[in-house]
């Protein structure tokens, strides 16, 4: 066998696991960056966020009312309400100026400090506000006795000092953008994009906005691949296509590799004549790391190290591409920008349909999940062969089918991996 023929037909088949952990010697997480708040959302934090206040800082009011001394009240009823005299009025933002002692009351809103020596606040709607002219005094009528404590979030009720809010490699979502606003972070350091540069090969392939051809179809697997390095949280740059010729493709990945942090290619990595990546991988002076991968679809599917930088080569037809890239590229992505659980975990569900067909390496399924009598169940979204475009939209998980020959059948339990 040449080199050539070798490469086509005696490749040695591994595991998916196996291709992932061959991957991940290679993977660094990509340097720190500070960025606004508000452009934060969606990056990984790069640093642990800790309490440097508690949370509240003062005893805070949960409710508009009044601050009283609860053993004051401990007889108020509707019937026999207790008047305190109302000594001030506490608006948020402000600090109270004087102490509560029995028989006196303080104005409150919610959110305010609660004052010293009060000990519960007594909602609005319990009370009755008397004014007498003569004293030029406000009283208060308390119709309900409440337990000391009640309506005050004591200070670190919330977040103790120094507590661990926030672990380097978070994502910012809602919740973390909250709390970094609250603890004063207007710039927040985290981890820069990958970059990942995304290009097809095929000489059949048009541009977007070329006009159909004879024998010819438009690009459509470099876009879907940008839009799962976007949600993969790496920044997509959509190089021109590639000819089948493979010194255009070597000089152009080479250019490439020396300016991202990963580049991706889709198609020629079977055994058919104009296969590129295979006449590539055939000269170049880099590693190649695994060229056949026990999954449908996606079995050809290539990795390698070039210029100490990652190439993962996917299959050219849509549904391959897109599996291969949910397997291999979305964790590398995100363990490069500082994930530290980068692949997502299987949970069960129970086919709807009946898979009959088995196969000699495990299936990665693309699938759509519906919930029927509080029953998460399962289904491949479409028809479930590689070179289906169409329905790839409709994945929400890939459906894991162990290898074997008889298939599956509606009502078996099966793991899946959720698409996020
Ligand atoms: N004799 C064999 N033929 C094939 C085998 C095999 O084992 N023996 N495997 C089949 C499987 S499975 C797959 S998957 C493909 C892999 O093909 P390649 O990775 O070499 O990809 P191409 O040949 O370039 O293209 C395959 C298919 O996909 C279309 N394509 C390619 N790029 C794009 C793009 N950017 N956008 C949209 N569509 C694209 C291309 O036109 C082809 O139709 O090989 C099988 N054959
Ligand atoms: O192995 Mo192919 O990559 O089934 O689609
Ligand atoms: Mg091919």
């Amino acid at each position: 066998m040449n080199s050539d023929t070798k490469l086509r037909f005696g490749r040695k088949v591994i595991s998916v696991e196996e291709a992932r952990s061959l991957l991940y010697e290679y993977v660094n997480h990509t340097e720190i960056e500070s960025v606004s708040l508000a452009s934060a959302f969606g990056r990984r934090l790069a640093v642990d966020i800790n309490a440097d206040h508690p949370v509240p800082h003062f005893r805070r009011s949960g409710v508009d009312g009044y601050a009283v001394c609860a053993e004051d009240i401990e007889q108020a009823s509707p019937e026999q309400p207790t008047v305190l005299r109302v000594i001030e009025r506490i608006p948020s933002g402000t600090v109270p100026r004087w102490n509560v002692q029995s028989g006196l009351a303080a104005r409150i809103m919610t959110g305010a400090p609660v004052p010293d020596g009060a000990d519960a606040v007594v909602m609005l709607e319990m009370t009755d506000s008397l004014q007498d002219e003569g004293r030029n005094a406000s009283y208060v009528s308390i119709k309900k006795n409440v337990q000391a404590g009640s309506n005050i979030t004591p200070i670190a009720g919330e977040v103790a000092l120094g507590e661990l809010l926030l672990e380097d490699g978070t994502r910012i979502g809602p919740g973390e953008a909250a709390i970094l606003a609250a603890f004063g972070h207007a710039e927040v350091p985290v981890y820069r994009k990958p970059k990942v540069a995304i290009f097809s090969t095929g000489s059949e392939l048009l541009n977007v906005d070329e006009a159909l051809q004879p024998g010819r179809i438009r690009n459509s697997n470099s876009y879907m691949l940008a839009a799962q390095v976007e949600a993969a949280g790496g920044s997509a740059v959509i190089m021109q296509a590639l000819s089948d010729d493979p010194l255009q493709v070597e000089t152009a990945l080479r250019e490439a590799l020396g300016q991202v942090d990963l580049v991706l290619t889709s198609g020629g990595v079977s055994v058919g004549d104009y296969d590129v990546l295979v006449d590539v991988f055939g000269r170049f002076e880099g590693k190649l790391l695994f060229n056949k991968v026990a999954m449908r679809p996606g079995t050809p599917t290539s990795g390698a190290i070039w210029n100490n930088r990652l190439l993962l080569a996917l299959s050219g037809n849509p549904g391959a591409s897109f599996v291969g890239f949910e397997l291999f590229a979305k964790p590398m992505i995100k363990a490069m920008s500082g994930c530290k659980a980068p692949c997502s975990a299987a949970i069960s569900a129970f086919l709807d349909v009946d898979y009959a067909k088995g196969s000699a390496y495990p299936r990665y399924v693309r699938g759509t999940t519906l919930v029927e009598d509080g029953c998460l169940r399962v289904r491949p979204s479409g028809i479930d062969k590689s070179s289906i475009m169409v329905s790839i939209k409709d994945a929400d998980c890939l459906i894991y089918l162990p290898a074997g020959g008889k298939g599956f059948v509606r009502g078996e339990s099966v793991l899946i991996y959720p698409i996020q």
